[in-house]
């Protein structure tokens, strides 16, 4: 589409319709329809979505959907499905669903349907990881791999870590996991630091086997390992790669029968599905690894065929669209109320500002609209005694999705209920807020004396009208955490699809990246005068006059 769905109709029909609910408290939309929850709430693949504290209406729904029918999405929709090289800037699929396609019906790309290679590299991962659980695959002295080290940065690190921290409760009780990403010397280092050489494992994952970080780290922990155990035939024994570049990582020294393969149509924040989950498959098993899988397959059969109106994916979508695009909200806050998504806030920073932190739509023209909110959170209960503040009285916009387990996996210790009072409580005080009327009684009621009430009360009443999505489960499984996650990627296509962006590439990373290149000799260079700018030359120069002083 070269024009921009800002000239659409619908566009404009939601531009003068949000005037009107601009002008409408959230409790009095509650007040007028004792009905929202049943009217604005979804049900699918154990997952209920309660949108009904959001500012909108039945006729909001409906303009937006006119919105998603203007941007073709259910077209957009079928071309996903069946393999389309949707990602156009980088002529490819992005097919993450044929990963996890448990039906086995034949996926196409090009003419050829992928499954055989997938199924191909989830018996290779099955049989790696159990010699691993068993105790069968054994480190270079003989002894049995204890501790799992995955080397990778951006989607090589950040969806297998979150799956690994947040199904804890599934791992194998003689292995631990550690994630290094960060190029400072100190991650790897501290981690080094805790590790036994003759029974760790490093999983060396890079899609393209190009990226400075991990390569970086790559290296640094082949040499602590051969200094450790004393001979580079032990590399063999603890390196495994995971990656789509089988030369480069055979350059690297891995032998690509250590190798496991996926493919450029799996995108790097898209990839945990992939040869990427090795570590989540060695710690939790093949089978929960499975049911990862079949939680997500669900979810996309429902993001294909449920009507829009009771489709999960397609409402969050939608409901973004609607404060970023409309209202201006600048982000969206993310609140998981389980411990075991502490990691899911970062995760899916990457998946949605990635993806769609883009100014130029599919063929190249510049949006006149805001896209992509800022992404940000933290566990909830945590936030509450931290930045809550500003969300019941600060001056920003920010709808917020909270995630809640009805159990925790520690259920027995008793606490659930005090998580639950506590989630429920926030995203009713910051829907409703409190006028100065109720301030006022409330005030009175706990003896503040009257002159003091009238000093108090600016600071006192909570303007409410805060919207938030309510997404809840069970208990986290890996079943219901695949399906979480396939709800927030397809949540993101609906989002990029009306917006015209192409979510499957990031250009926007490689400049920096450049610069970095040409930056890095310069460090160990003498030279005085480098051509960058005043700022980043004269920082240059006082890093290595520094260096030169201590
Ligand atoms: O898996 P690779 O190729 O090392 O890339 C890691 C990450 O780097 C990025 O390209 C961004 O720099 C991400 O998209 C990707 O997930």
């Amino acid at each position: 589409m070269n024009t921009l769905i800002s000239q659409s109709a619908a566009w404009a029909a939601l531009k003068t319709h949000q005037q009107y609910l601009a002008t409408v408290h959230l409790r009095d939309l509650f007040a007028l329809d004792n009905q929202r929850f049943e009217r604005f709430s979804v049900e699918t693949c154990g997952l209920l979505l309660d949108y009904s504290k959001n500012r909108l209406t039945q006729e909001t729904l409906t303009l937006l959907q006119q919105l998603a029918q203007a941007a073709q999405l259910s077209e957009w929709i079928r071309q996903l499905f069946q393999g389309d090289p949707i990602n156009n800037t980088e002529e490819r699929a992005a097919l993450h669903i044929a990963l996890r396609n448990r039906s086995n019906l034949p996926i196409r790309v090009a003419g050829q349907d992928v499954m055989p290679q997938v199924n191909a590299v989830l018996a290779k991962m099955h049989q790696f990881s159990d010699s691993i659980r068993e105790g069968e695959w054994r480190g270079y002295t003989g002894k049995p791999i204890k501790s799992i080290v995955n080397i990778g940065i951006g989607g090589s690190d950040l969806g297998p870590a979150m799956v690994t921290r947040a199904l804890k409760a599934y791992h194998h009780p003689r292995l631990r996991a550690y994630f290094v990403s960060n190029v400072d010397g100190t991650h790897l280092g501290e981690t080094l630091a805790e590790l036994d050489p003759e029974t760790t494992l490093f999983i060396v994952s890079s899609k393209t086997f190009t990226t400075q970080e991990t390569l970086l780290n790559a290296n640094s922990a082949r040499t602590w390992l051969i200094n450790q155990l004393g001979n580079d035939k032990a590399v063999a024994k603890h390196f495994v790669a995971v990656s789509t570049a089988q030369q480069k990582v055979t350059e690297f020294g891995i032998d690509p029968t250590n190798m496991f393969e996926f493919w450029d149509w799996v995108g790097g924040r898209y990839s945990l599905w992939s040869a990427i989950g090795l570590p989540i498959v060695i710690m939790i098993g093949m089978d929960n690894f499975a049911a990862l899988l079949a939680g997500a397959h669900d979810l996309d059969n429902h993001f294909a065929t449920a009507p829009w109106e009771r489709n999960l994916p397609v409402l969050m979508g939608l409901i973004e669209i609607w404060y970023s695009s409309f209202f201006g909200a600048t982000s969206q806050a993310v609140l998981p109320y389980d411990y075991t998504l502490e990691l899911f806030p970062a995760y899916l920073q990457q998946l949605a500002m990635e993806s769609l932190g883009k100014r130029v739509t599919r063929s190249g023209n510049t949006v006149n609209y805001p896209t992509a909110p800022i992404i940000w959170g933290t566990l909830g209960n945590n936030g509450q005694h931290a930045f809550y503040q500003l969300l019941h009285q600060g001056t920003h916009l920010i709808p917020t999705d909270f995630i809640i387990a009805i159990e925790s996996q520690y259920n027995e210790l008793g606490h659930q209920n005090a998580v639950l009072s506590n989630v429920l409580a926030q995203s009713h005080a910051l829907m409703k807020g409190r006028n100065a009327e109720e301030t006022r009684l409330a005030l009175n009621q706990i003896g503040i004396a009257a002159e003091k009430v009238n000093q108090q009360l600016p600071h006192r009443v909570f303007p409410g009208n805060q919207p938030s999505n309510l997404l809840v489960y069970h208990q986290l499984t890996p079943k219901i955490l695949g399906t979480l996650i396939a709800a927030y990627e397809h949540k993101v296509f609906v989002e990029s699809v009306c917006w015209g962006i192409n979510p499957f590439d990031q250009w926007g990373v490689e400049l920096g990246k450049q610069v970095a290149n040409l930056l890095l000799p310069e460090l160990t260079q003498e030279q005085s005068s480098y051509g960058y700018d005043g700022s980043t030359d004269s920082l240059l120069n006082y890093i290595k006059t520094h260096r030169l002083a201590s």
